[in-house]
């Protein structure tokens, strides 16, 4: 089916029926060419208590499934994901401007969370207690909350999406999900995959369409148990108050201003070769993304010298083109709000040392280039707030205290990155690094197996790995008391 006439004619995935929202239509854009994709109609009030009703009567068919049932499903939809791998990277390159390579790449990752669960379905242990009373058999059940209510963002719509999806369907809970409207087509798609592998209707829902329609609805709702939310801090701390209403369970991913630290003993060619790609990785919009790069002193010169020069070799393009390395900004606020943090911090002083500016050759997209500011004022906005953009931040230092208090300043604590050759340096630093991500000589943050989440600000819960699972299980005690002169 064509990208247009999915958004016209689905949206929605009720009860196992796609359909068109209610409400008044928007247009979709093409990041790269600000054209439109297409039209689509949002889900209203009525839909989305709709689809509330629907995954709470699912319960029933979920609970109907054993834990190897649930394993089947799961693999089965990891294994439809692999193999649309391209289509669905395609439609995020296009919803998103991702470069094509990237987006695929992201695609496979969302396969290997789901294939990860689905051998996870089967690993929810209770416990068995010597109790303290002779007759008495003390036991502890896993159980699934029930509904679970998922807000995806625009950034990573597989992904963040799979990482919700998989752990809280291994654990037996039933679904409404509420991703980005920018990302639409990638979401209905990674839905699809759920749904041909034949969860039974109302497991999975799917409501697209305005916060305002949709998050008061299932905020207020008591069937719905668990909210986790991926996105930004504001909104975050607006669903944590709301989920007081009716006590939800609230997990919580939100941003991040990772602190980078090179210390004088380390491999710099190869810290400058990790650090362009990392760094402007989906044009810097990852909750995850290295941001405040901290240099020692007496290698500064060096390390700015091949940074600007990896920086140089990346390809600024289509995010259809095969060697394309940044796409645009996926939205025209979030390319508005970079000119923004890049404008205030040259007001303040700030020198750039590449890119600071639109690329020339582009006269449509949301297209900024790959940016490094250096001698920004403490107070420089991109300092302070998450960039999530194509900025990179250079400052050197002298001494472990003095790059630890400034990387710890914020009231971020997502992810951070080290790099050195040192055992004892790495020890050092990590054990005083606040965040709850930490890469040493790498910018790899997080895979299927591992956990993946912030404290203070960046919020709490874990995605990925087998702490992923306990968010979306409740415990229930059994004391099971048999008289002394039962058979
Ligand atoms: N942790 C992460 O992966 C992400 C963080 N962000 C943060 O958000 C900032 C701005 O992103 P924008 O999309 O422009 O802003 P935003 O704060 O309006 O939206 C962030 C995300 O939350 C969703 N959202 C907004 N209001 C909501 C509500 N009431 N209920 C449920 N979901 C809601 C949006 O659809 C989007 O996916 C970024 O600069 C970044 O700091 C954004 C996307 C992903
Ligand atoms: O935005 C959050 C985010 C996105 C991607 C990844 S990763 O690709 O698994 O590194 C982590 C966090």
């Amino acid at each position: 089916m064509e990208l247009q006439d999915l958004y016209t004619s689905h949206g929605q995935f009720i009860n196992g029926t796609w359909r068109a929202g209610s409400e008044s239509a928007s247009v979709m854009i093409n990041p790269a060419t600000e054209i439109s994709l297409g039209e689509m109609k949002p889900a209203g009030a009525e839909q989305v208590t709709e689809a509330i009703a629907a995954a709470y009567e699912a319960r029933t068919s979920m609970r109907a499934l054993t834990a190897w049932n649930r394993s089947a499903l799961l693999r089965r939809a990891a294994t439809f994901i692999n193999e649309r791998a391209e289509m669905l990277g395609h439609l995020v390159a296009l919803e998103t401007g991702k470069p094509i390579r990237q987006a695929v790449g992201e695609a496979k990752a969302s396969a290997e969370s789901v294939d990860w669960f689905a051998d996870e379905a089967r690993r929810v242990f209770g416990m068995s207690y010597e109790s303290r009373v002779k007759s008495d058999r003390y036991l502890v059940h896993m159980e699934p909350l029930g509904v679970v209510a998922a807000f995806v963002p625009w950034n990573f719509p597989l992904l963040l999406l799979a990482r919700k999806m998989a752990p809280a369907l291994a654990a037996g809970n039933t679904l409404v999900i509420r991703p980005s409207s920018e990302a639409a087509g990638s979401t209905m798609a990674l839905i699809k995959c759920f749904e041909d592998a034949g969860f039974p209707k109302g497991v999975v829902n799917l409501v697209i369409g305005r916060p305002a329609e949709i998050t008061p609805t299932i905020m207020n709702d008591s069937r719905v148990a668990k909210v986790s939310f991926t996105g930004s801090v504001p909104i975050g701390r607006q669903i944590v108050e709301q989920s007081a209403i009716t006590l939800k369970r609230v997990s919580m991913e939100l941003g991040g201003h990772a602190p980078v630290i090179v210390h004088s003993d380390a491999d710099i060619d190869a810290f400058a070769a990790m650090a362009a790609p990392g760094k402007f990785r989906n044009a810097g919009q990852v909750c995850a993304s290295p941001t405040r790069f901290y240099v020692h002193e007496s290698i500064a010169k060096e390390v700015e010298e091949k940074l600007i020069t990896a920086t140089r070799a990346l390809r600024v393009g289509s995010p259809l083109d095969d060697a394309t390395d940044l796409g645009p900004l996926a939205t025209r606020r979030r390319r508005d709000a970079i000119e923004q943090l890049v404008d205030n911090a040259v007001s303040g002083g700030a020198r750039v040392l590449s890119g600071g500016m639109r690329p020339r050759r582009m006269d449509r997209g949301y297209f900024y280039e790959p940016t490094w500011l250096t001698q920004l004022q403490p107070d420089a906005l991109v300092l302070n707030d998450e960039p999530f953009g194509p900025i990179g931040t250079l400052a050197t230092f002298s001494t472990l205290d003095q790059v630890i208090a400034e990387a710890n300043r914020l009231p971020f604590a997502l992810a951070a990155y080290v790099f050195t050759r040192s055992l004892t340096k790495t020890h050092a630093t990590v054990d005083r690094l606040q965040a709850g991500v930490i890469g040493v000589n790498t910018f790899v943050a997080a895979t299927a197996e591992t956990p993946f989440g912030g404290s203070k600000d960046s919020g709490f819960g874990r995605e990925g790995g087998p702490h992923a699972i306990r968010d979306y299980l409740d415990t229930k005690f059994v004391n099971v008391s048999m008289p002394t002169d039962a058979g």
